[in-house]
């Protein structure tokens, strides 16, 4: 069973050319070919080539992307997918890039990241707030807590951006995105904004139209419970982390659960766990003691490594259990030959 892939292929990769010399681009030093970075005209978004990911990944692996940009506000979202389109170049979305898992052998394209996309903005009388993409969930979490605002106390531990939870439908300890979330704005590939709502996202357990689709979310609206009293809701938050952080290897890299829990009462940790492969390893990659839908990279892990033993543990629960575990984890890149 092959991994789902999110890079969006606005062309396949077979047509993708090298940039051209876009009159749109302003080289930073001297010949476009020799330069690493360019300004996009008319903003002061720089584009950079050959940008490694692996720093951009909560399991710290990942080769390069082609081309790779951090746009500051959402005319410059559009302003970047307008040259890739140009261009003709595949366009990646990257929020805090915990649930990615990026080839080795990086990716094609421009690979758009949110995480200078960040305000939130607190409305009194809706007890709405209305958040960046690329600002911090659990920092999002916090700053309702410190309000006495109820509804985000489950996020605190997921350490993605706004844009990311709306994507995945995130969710933990029973609550999710989808059930607070009023409205989010996405930017489509040809540049055009709207606004979707929750019925629209075609929300369900970790999954939503959004993925693998080729529009960014910039920003989303959430209800929340104005009125309770701070210290409460700071220490039910603090609560939800340390829970999380005593069954769940948090010190170490990984994207979280591996696979999503399948029908029926037993989960994939309980499914990999009885399969007797906790602190199974291939390379750095290990199936994690503490909580076997977790991989993480021991240090200095490819991808590739992490990739094998993903599916390693697919073939040996459907082997065991005739149940085939699902990966929410989210593959970008090539990983055929592996
Ligand atoms: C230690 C740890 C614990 C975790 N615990 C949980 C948990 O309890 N519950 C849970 O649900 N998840 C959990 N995760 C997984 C992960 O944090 C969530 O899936 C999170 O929502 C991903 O957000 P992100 O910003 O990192 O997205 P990324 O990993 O960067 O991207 C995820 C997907 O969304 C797309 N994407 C990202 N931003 C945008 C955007 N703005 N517009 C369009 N597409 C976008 C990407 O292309 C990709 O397909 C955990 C991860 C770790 C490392
Ligand atoms: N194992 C893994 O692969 C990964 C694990 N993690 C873990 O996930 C958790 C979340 O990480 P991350 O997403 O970086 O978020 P942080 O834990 O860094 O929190 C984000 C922001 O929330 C605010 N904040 C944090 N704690 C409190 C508090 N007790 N009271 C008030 N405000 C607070 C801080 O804002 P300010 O700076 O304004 O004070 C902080 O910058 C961390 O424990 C991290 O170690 C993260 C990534 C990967
Ligand atoms: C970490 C993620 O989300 C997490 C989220 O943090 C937690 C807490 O709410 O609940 C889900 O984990 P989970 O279903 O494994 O919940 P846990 O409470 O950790 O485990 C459930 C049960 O599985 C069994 N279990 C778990 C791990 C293990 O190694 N062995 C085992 O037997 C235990 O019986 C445990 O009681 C989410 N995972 C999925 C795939 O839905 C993520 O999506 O990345």
């Amino acid at each position: 069973m092959t991994l789902s892939s999110d890079t969006v292929r606005i062309l396949s990769p077979s047509v993708v050319k090298q940039p051209a010399k876009n009159p749109h681009l302003t080289p930073v030093n001297g010949d476009r070919d020799r330069s690493q970075s360019i300004y996009l005209a008319g903003t002061a978004c720089q584009i950079k080539s050959n940008v490694s990911l692996s720093t951009f990944t909560s399991f710290r692996v990942g080769g390069p992307a082609e081309w790779y940009v951090a746009p500051k506000q959402i005319e410059e979202v559009q302003a970047c997918l307008e040259w890739a389109r140009a261009e003709g170049l595949p366009v990646t979305f990257l929020g805090a890039g915990s649930n990615l898992l990026v080839s080795d052998r990086g990716i094609p394209g421009l690979a758009i990241s949110t995480r200078h996309l960040r305000y939130s903005r607190f409305n009194p009388e809706t007890g709405q707030v209305t958040v960046a993409a690329g600002q911090s969930l659990p920092r999002l979490a916090w700053q309702a807590a410190q309000l006495g605002w109820e509804g985000l106390e489950w996020a605190v531990g997921i350490p993605g951006t706004v844009g990311g939870a709306v994507v995945m439908n995130a969710g933990a300890h029973g609550s999710c995105a989808a059930e607070i979330l009023v409205n989010t704005q996405v930017v489509s590939h040809r540049g055009t904004i709207s606004v979707l709502t929750p019925e629209e996202l075609g929300y369900s357990y970790r999954t939503s139209v959004l993925q693998g689709g080729d529009r960014l979310v910039t920003e989303a609206t959430f209800q929340l419970k104005p009125g309770a009293d701070p210290a409460r809701v700071q220490a039910t938050t603090s609560e939800q982390l340390e829970h999380r952080k005593s069954t769940q290897p948090y010190h170490l890299p990984s994207c979280g659960s591996v696979f999503r829990n399948p029908d029926g009462s037993r989960g994939a940790g309980w499914l990999i766990e009885q399969t007797g492969l906790k602190g199974y390893q291939i390379g750095s990659a290990q199936v994690a003691e503490r909580h076997a839908n977790f991989i993480v990279n021991c240090g200095g892990a490819k991808a590739s490594d992490i990739f094998q033993l993903i599916r390693y543990v697919q073939a040996q629960v459907e082997q065991n259990w005739a149940v085939l575990l699902e990966p929410e984890v989210r593959t970008i890149g090539e990983f055929q030959g592996l």
